[in-house]
């Protein structure tokens, strides 16, 4: 099966209108698009996210606006869009609530980084039920056991937190990673994409030719941001880092 490229961004960062061009500039390279819903407490996330939340809060940014901003760009696109949250936004909007705005603005998918698979039979039936698909994180200190339970919980693809720490761009991959991917490759039924620290080409030629589905990029596309805010220069910049990643999934694709 083809390898994907999966590219996250804070939703209001720096604003609305934005972050639409922006995910249009992805769009282009990106087989989905993985859109943050900004929260204040973003434990799972790094100095550069973290920054990005903020500016996007300080914008205003609210979850009926994620919605609107998924309605707006099924104008333009059908690339998939993930949206990637911690559990209160969802929590405060009631999870039924949540999952069918979700649905109806015509998002795809769900991530809910810090629900645990354990807590989540609820949450699993409701997202069955409006056909959202569901992506749970798995880090390389998971057990085989929970694995398997993580695994049978995604009806996307399974998230392979490639290192202990919170996301940002990393200079190297480290054998922890790889030996990670090649115990989930031979445990999951799902396909596993590998993120946190992919931030150019080589590393994702390295993730999947070692056997990875795809491949998660987000602070590498924070960054540019970051500094080049609401810009066209950022729109040709994100477009170039997105096709150069791509690039990278199709040559670790094809000596195999
Ligand atoms: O930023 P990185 O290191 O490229 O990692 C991907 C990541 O940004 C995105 O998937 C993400 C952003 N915030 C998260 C919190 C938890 C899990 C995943 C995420």
């Amino acid at each position: 099966m083809e390898k994907k490229l999966v590219s996250f961004i804070v939703a209001g960062d720096p604003n609305i209108g934005a972050t639409l061009r922006f995910m249009k500039a992805l769009s282009k390279y990106s087989d989905i698009i993985e859109l943050g819903i900004p929260f204040s407490d973003p434990m799972a996330d790094g100095e550069t996210i973290q920054k990005a939340n903020i500016r996007a809060l300080k914008r205003g940014m609210k979850v009926s606006k994620v919605f609107d901003i998924i309605k707006e760009f099924r104008k333009y696109s059908d690339t998939p869009v993930v949206v990637m949250t911690y559990y209160n936004p969802v929590f405060n909007l009631g999870v039924e609530n949540f999952v069918r705005r979700l649905k109806e603005a015509g998002g795809n998918g769900l991530i809910v980084v810090d629900l645990p698979v354990e807590e989540a039979e609820d949450y699993l039936s409701i997202c069955r039920k409006y056909n959202i698909g569901t992506v749970f994180l798995a880090a390389p200190n998971t057990s085989d056991e929970r694995l398997k339970e993580i695994d049978k919980a995604c009806t996307m693809f399974l998230y392979l937190v490639s290192l202990y720490g919170t996301t940002g761009v990393r200079e190297e991959i480290s054998t922890l990673a790889l030996n990670f991917l090649k115990k989930a490759k031979d445990i999951c039924k799902n396909p596993v994409y590998v993120g946190f620290g992919v931030s150019k080409k080589e590393h994702a030629k390295r993730f999947i030719e070692a056997g990875a589905d795809g491949v998660v990029v987000g602070s590498a596309y924070v960054r540019i941001i970051e500094k080049y805010g609401d810009s066209e220069e950022t729109v040709k910049k994100l477009e170039e880092k997105c096709r150069e990643l791509k690039w990278g999934i199709l040559e670790g694709s094809r000596d195999k």
